[in-house]
């Protein structure tokens, strides 16, 4: 994750060479005192010698500490810098229908804010951990050397302090698994809350949105059960850091009064010990600070380590260029629910319009993400131009489709920009023509700032008719040999629906066109019509008025759809 992964083993040994220095600076206490109680030498140095050294042990401390940070800072910003760019990376690789995921949903959250928690542990959290624990191994050291019965006592505290730290980030660990799911159920809801404002105000639900407060009450009780177990690591963890204090102190008096120990070094010792405990319980903080970050660095591996499609790695050759293939397709879209899709096989000739029919559910806008390859199909092959989709690269797919799906968004760039993406080399001669064919200009020409102004987030300063109009212009503009559109199922209005249609007649005469239709008329003027049943599965196939004439489920969905198309009309008519 790291580009430099040699400048860890600097930061990590400065880190380490840290506590040392603070050990030892910490334990040269037992001799200073020794010879300040003696009013003798000790190792031949007196009371303004080892005064020295502990000036000296400052100094060396405070250099290497700063050379740690400066280190550990350049880790932290590596790893930033590395993180965002494997992420952007494994981002570009992953399936469109990766993008649905409850995963790529958190993914904002976690390059924006959740990265830099990551960071920190790099820049603030490894490099004192090891300068805490390297310190506490350099007190024993020196108190087993100074005297090993105060080695022994400092030894036996630290697996009290392991434990301790074990079972505070198993309680950690505990109160997050029950409150995270509520958290995630949490912001789903508050997201719908938002995005149903509309349906819900007209129901007068606006207030009491049952699911939001359901969800609202859940979580409070989690974070509520969560935090109490927090609270029980964080009060055992000092309620023992405590009891170990007094233990050190009652053992190291009891010693004093013995006589084995001198009195003024015992007291040295119990400064020693007190210091000694405090680090321990900071080790024990910085290990728990560390379990609270964990969650986060799950998430990002689970980014890091999803699988995108396999592609091959140069792009195959193109047998039936301008053709869409079904051969015996099937597809659910999770693994051991029921099918979306059975069986399906049809092809599209070059050239062609082919209309799918179906009823609701029926799988049509499944069957246009396979050809995509939003996801691979279970069973069966998916072939564009005559290969298939899994033995071409991305690049070579999309280069032959042009989507326009219902849910058209748009960039919050400008009216052109966003017809220009489909193809940038475009001059704006061609970028203008196809806006004409397909109706844009006139939305230019009522906007404020023409062709420069911005259509918002999505695209929502435009209807859903003129959005639509404007992926058409791309498409137009894009030239590419095939295009998906999924009609608009609800009524768009007359100027819409014309300009609509005629771009479609346009792109006809030049591409493929795979329509997902709704209206009357695009399902008549089609070459061809697949008819999907309620199952995934093909009910027929063939022209118009061959369906009709077989009579069946064609025929029955044809009369339902002039009668609601005829009663829209008749209703709409003054
Ligand atoms: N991302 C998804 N995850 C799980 N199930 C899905 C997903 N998208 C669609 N489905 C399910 O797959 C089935 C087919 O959906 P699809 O959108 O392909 O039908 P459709 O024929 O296009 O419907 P409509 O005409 O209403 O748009 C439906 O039962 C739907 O609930």
């Amino acid at each position: 994750m790291i580009s430099r992964p040699e400048a860890i083993t600097p930061a990590i040994f400065a880190a380490a060479l840290c506590g040392v220095v603070e050990g030892i600076a910490l334990a040269a206490l037992l001799p200073a005192v020794s010879s300040l109680a003696s009013g003798a030498p000790v190792w031949g140095l007196d009371l303004a010698g080892w005064l020295i050294v502990f000036a000296a042990l400052a100094a060396l401390s405070f250099g290497l500490n700063y050379w740690q940070a400066k280190r550990a800072y350049g880790v932290a910003l590596d790893f930033l810098e590395s993180i965002h760019r494997l992420i952007g990376d494994q981002v570009a690789k992953q399936p469109l229908g990766w993008f649905a995921r409850p995963l790529a949903g958190k993914l904002s959250r976690m390059v924006s804010n959740e990265l830099m928690q990551a960071g920190e542990i790099y820049a603030h959290m490894f490099g004192p951990l090891i300068t805490k624990i390297t310190s506490v191994v350099a007190v024993v050291l020196a108190a087993w050397f100074w005297n090993p019965l105060l080695g022994l006592i400092l030894t036996a505290s630290i697996p009290v302090f392991i434990v301790i730290t074990l079972v505070s980030s198993a309680l950690m660990r505990r109160g997050r698994r029950v409150h995270e799911p509520e958290e995630v159920n949490l912001a789903g809801r508050i997201i719908e809350f938002a995005q149903c404002q509309g349906a819900l105000r007209s129901c007068g639900q606006s207030d009491h949105f049952a699911p939001l407060e359901n969800a609202l009450g859940r979580s409070s009780r989690a974070k509520k059960q969560s935090l109490w177990s927090e609270i029980i690591g964080f009060l055992l963890s000092g309620m023992v850091t405590q009891a170990v204090i007094v233990a050190l102190i009652t053992v190291t008096g009891t010693l004093a009064v013995a006589g084995t120990l001198a009195p003024i070094p015992a007291l040295a010792f119990i400064g020693l010990a007190l210091r000694f405990t405090s680090t321990l319980s900071a080790i024990t903080e910085g290990a728990m600070g560390l379990e609270s970050r964990r969650p986060l660095l799950d998430a990002l591996e689970g980014v890091l380590t999803s699988d995108p499609l396999p592609e091959p790695p140069a792009p195959g050759e193109l047998s039936a260029p301008g053709t869409i293939e079904l051969d015996r397709v099937s597809f659910s879209y999770a693994p051991g629910t029921k099918p979306v899709l059975r069986e399906v096989s049809f092809s599209v000739p070059a050239g062609s319009m082919v209309a799918l029919v179906g009823p609701s559910g029926s799988g049509k806008t499944t069957i246009a993400r396979l050809i995509s390859r939003f996801y691979d199909a279970d069973a069966g092959t998916v072939r564009v131009g005559g290969l298939p989709v899994r033995e071409q690269t991305g690049e070579q797919l999309m280069g032959q489709l042009s989507m326009v799906f219902q849910d058209v968004y748009l960039f919050d760039e400008s009216l052109e920009a966003n017809i220009a993406i489909g193809r940038p080399e475009a001059t704006q001669e061609e970028i203008r023509e196809a806006a004409d064919l397909a109706g844009v200009t006139e939305i230019a020409e009522r906007l404020p700032d023409g062709w420069n102004s911005r259509v918002g987030e999505g695209g929502r300063a435009l209807s859903g008719g003129e959005r639509q109009r404007v992926a058409i212009a791309r498409a137009l503009l894009k030239r590419s040999p095939i295009v998906l559109l999924d009609e608009a199922t609800s009524a768009l209005d007359v100027e819409n629906e014309a300009h609509i249609v005629a771009a479609v007649e346009r792109l006809r005469t030049t591409a493929t066109v795979l329509i997902i239709a709704h209206r009357l008329d695009t399902i008549a003027k089609a070459d061809r019509i697949i008819a999907l049943d309620e199952h995934g599965g093909v009910e027929a196939q063939g022209t118009h008025e061959e369906l009709l004439a077989q009579g069946g489920t064609y025929a029955r969905f044809w009369d339902r759809l002039q009668e609601a198309q005829g009663w829209r009309i008749t209703e709409v008519a003054p």
